[in-house]
């Protein structure tokens, strides 16, 4: 019986010991195919060598030592000070979980509570009923007229010279606050407002279309969108609004689903402009920010910081990867993982409790993914003209050109440019950096690449062809070392 055992058990140890053989041989012969693939196919280099690699293998070092999103505290200055910072709030975990640290509760000033308001991809309790609550809102409604249109982003990508531009036709007016921005649907402060405003008479917490639409309502004549007496007097009986809130590209799923909710029939404009310039516009504003409201975090933050500390981010959140391949990084994009690792790295910021205007200077260039969750969204409600997207650096070359093409796309008859607004620069940032160097410069470029292609793609199957390689060459780009 003994001797039967060990028989059997000789048997089983050989069999294993051949399985593990057999499998160590295909891994083997696995890599030496990958390695040789590799080797034939040049677009890989981008992803294993190249500035791409590089930039993430930077940003931890950059942030472990000192980065915006990391807990550490030294930062050293272009002049070679080293400063105190304070620590982070973010405590961001490697299985994606976060916390705030005490420091977000250290603002405990009324600039805090007026930020932590902020929302960026909160999963709120409302549905969006359009089946049992159809849009029956007559043209010529104020809701309809006041959610005509709406810039949606790029930040720092010349919103508010669109938005000027737009404003300069006589039927368009303003529905929102200074510069038109109206941080109405990614702002949960005021989607509460809303719900206590008009709480569902079936005493739920779900907020429906009506809902949300009379809510908006209240609010717009609260701004003097129009007031009791011009509606009286029918002064803009005629006139169509629009506002502006350069979060929204940035917002996640929640914005975009909400307008196409609530005002199905407005048209959303997204201004992009090449993602490098777009960061180092973002880094200067934050600069002057801090001149104007007193933030202390980032003074001294290098530009590398600044974005090295977002792309640490990034990377936590699983929205960038190492990937090995171009077909890695093919089979990531626009997948469901894809999608949570975003609306966690969105979350991440917001736990941050900073206004959202110091956020993502890296993750805003990635408008592949916005683009494509915008693109999403209006699919559907099974509206393909809702969206404009608008270049950046086309709109400052042509301006008049643009603007006659948005006056066409919001259905405005044809009136002649003004020429004191149109094609003039509007809100250009007083740099206190004057650039980047040639390194960082083309560690982004390397790094906004593959997204840059993949929205030029996406644009060309919505029949914008002309984008492609709008970006592969610098254009407009301050390169001289800061
Ligand atoms: N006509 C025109 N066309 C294209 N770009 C223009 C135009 N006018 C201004 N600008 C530049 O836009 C940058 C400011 O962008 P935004 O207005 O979107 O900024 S913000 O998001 O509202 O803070 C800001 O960029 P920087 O100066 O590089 O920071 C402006 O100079």
């Amino acid at each position: 019986m003994q001797s039967r055992w060990k028989i059997m058990s000789m048997r089983s140890l050989l069999l294993t010991l051949a399985a593990t053989i057999v499998a160590c041989v295909t891994i083997q012969i696995n890599i030496l195919a990958t390695m040789s693939d590799r080797d034939d196919d040049s677009e890989d280099v981008v992803f294993q060598n190249s500035g791409f690699r590089r930039i993430l293998e930077r940003s931890v070092v950059a942030s472990s030592s000192g980065a915006v999103t990391s807990s550490s505290s030294d930062v050293t200055d272009a002049g070679g000070t080293t400063k105190r910072t304070p620590s982070s709030e973010l405590d961001v975990k490697t299985d994606g979980s976060s916390s705030t640290r005490g420091s977000s509760r250290r603002h405990g000033s009324l600039r805090y509570h007026y930020y932590k308001g902020w929302v960026a991809s909160d999963q709120e309790d409302w549905t969006c009923d359009a089946q049992n609550e159809p849009d029956l809102l007559p043209e010529g409604d104020i809701t309809r007229r006041a959610f005509h249109a709406v810039i949606i982003g790029a930040m720092k990508g010349g919103t508010q010279a669109l938005m000027k531009a737009i404003l300069s036709h006589k039927r368009m007016m303003n529905a929102g606050m200074l510069h038109g921005e109206l941080h109405l649907l990614n702002n949960k402060g005021m989607m509460k407002n809303l719900r206590e405003f008009k709480h569902p008479p079936d005493g739920s917490s779900v907020i429906r279309r009506r809902h949300l639409r009379e809510g908006f309502e209240w609010l717009l004549r609260a701004r003097d969108f129009d007031s009791e007496d011009d509606i009286a007097a029918d002064v803009n009986a005629d006139k169509l609004g629009i506002h502006s809130a350069p979060v929204y590209l940035f917002s996640g799923r929640s914005v975009p689903a909400r307008l196409m909710c609530v005002a199905p029939w407005s048209r959303a404009i997204a201004i992009l402009r090449n993602p490098i310039d777009r960061a180092f516009s973002h880094y200067n504003y934050v600069h002057k920010y801090i001149e104007l409201h007193g933030e202390t975090l980032f003074n001294g933050t290098r530009f590398e910081d600044f974005i090295y500390g977002d792309i640490w981010l990034l990377r936590k959140t699983g929205v960038l990867r190492d990937w090995q391949s171009e077909a890695d990084f093919e089979s990531f994009s626009g997948s469901a993982e894809e999608f949570r690792a975003w609306e966690m790295y969105l979350k991440h910021w917001e736990l941050t409790g900073r206004p959202p205007g110091i956020w993502g200077p890296v993750g805003r260039g990635l408008y592949a993914i916005q683009i494509e969750i915008w693109v999403d969204e209006t699919n559907k409600i099974n509206r393909t003209d809702n969206l404009l997207i608008l270049e950046s650096e086309d709109f400052r070359g042509d301006g008049v050109g643009i603007y006659h093409r948005v006056a066409q796309y919001l259905g405005l008859e044809r009136q002649k440019a003004s020429r004191h607004v149109v094609g003039r620069e509007h809100h250009r940032t007083v740099y206190v950096h004057d650039g980047m160097s040639e390194e960082i410069y083309t560690s982004l470029y390397e790094l906004f690449r593959p997204y840059n292609k993949r929205l030029y793609k996406l644009l060309g199957k919505l029949g914008e062809d002309d984008w492609d390689g709008v970006w592969d060459k610098p254009r407009d780009v301050r390169r001289e070392e800061g």
